[in-house]
């Protein structure tokens, strides 16, 4: 049975430009099932972010509903945790520290978030960087420390925005195999937003073609082809292509009301 982790109707968001009404998203619906990972693509600014924003409680929808796991959203951090491109760690405090202070909501005692820290700091492979400052890591590395504290929360939600987008191709392709090892190990849901066509193929269950104008859902592609992905594979082509066709109809614009 398909159990929804999020689901959202009807989203619509606007902002104020120039003394006119923008619309960046209009009549939106999505439905993430558990433990699937739903890539989202499409032109720059057709609301991809905005749409990210919404679920995670940082912008408020003109209308619609986002229920996650059943609870409407209502203020930021209900329910899932986002990425961001940079991995905006505090500066001042260690990879340890950053984690830790984003399981304060949670009033854990004291050990328990000391371990659980220590435990996601494991996962993603920075062991030994816990009391390193976030100067002190690679772009690679600071970005496993922001996908730890994102997942140290157990929210059951990642909300991802162009996580690997300012990464080198290699080490991109390694990140990408990371996160599929820790959802394999790990049961959670991921909403992911890419530039990168490959990059959607290679992880997603289903891909979100998005068009700008006002933004919305254009299509949605069932990506059925079994882990681990063969970029060179004919069927990989096949949906490549079919994506970039998509991509292709969309063309950025920008409605004022
Ligand atoms: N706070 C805001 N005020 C005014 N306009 C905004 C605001 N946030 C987003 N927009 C506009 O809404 C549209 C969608 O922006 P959004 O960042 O969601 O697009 P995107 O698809 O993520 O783009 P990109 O791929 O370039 O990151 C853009 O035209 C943007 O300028």
């Amino acid at each position: 049975m398909f159990s929804s982790v999020l689901s959202i109707s009807d989203l619509s968001k606007s902002f104020e430009v120039e003394g006119a009404r923008f619309v960046a998203l209009a009549s939106t619906g999505l439905e993430l099932g558990r433990n699937e990972i739903v890539a989202v693509i499409g032109p720059s600014g057709c609301g991809k972010s905005t749409l990210l924003r919404c679920i995670a409680g940082l912008e408020h929808p003109d209308t619609g509903r986002i229920r996650i796991e059943g609870n409407d959203v209502t203020r930021p951090g209900q329910g899932s945790a986002l990425v961001f491109q940079d991995h905006r760690l505090l500066p001042w405090l260690t990879v340890r520290a950053n984690v830790e202070l984003a399981l304060e909501p949670l009033r854990l005692s004291r050990a328990d978030q000391t371990r659980r820290a220590a435990r996601y700091i494991e996962l993603v492979g920075l062991s030994r960087f816990a009391d390193s400052f976030p100067r002190q890591l690679s772009g690679g590395m600071a970005q496993r420390a922001a996908l730890a504290r994102a997942l140290a929360v157990e929210t059951g939600l990642v909300l991802m925005d162009e996580p690997f987008g300012a990464l080198d191709s290699i080490l991109r392709s390694r990140m990408q195999d990371e996160l599929l090892k820790i959802w394999q190990e790990h049961q959670v849901s991921i909403l992911i937003v890419t530039h990168d066509i490959e990059e959607a193929l290679y992880l997603a269950d289903r891909v979100v073609v998005m068009r700008p104008d006002p933004g919305h859902i254009q299509e949605t592609v069932e990506i059925a082809l079994p882990r681990p992905r063969q970029r060179d594979s004919a069927a990989f082509g096949a949906l490549r292509s079919r994506l970039l066709a998509a991509l292709a109809e969309s063309a950025p614009g920008r409605r004022v009301a």
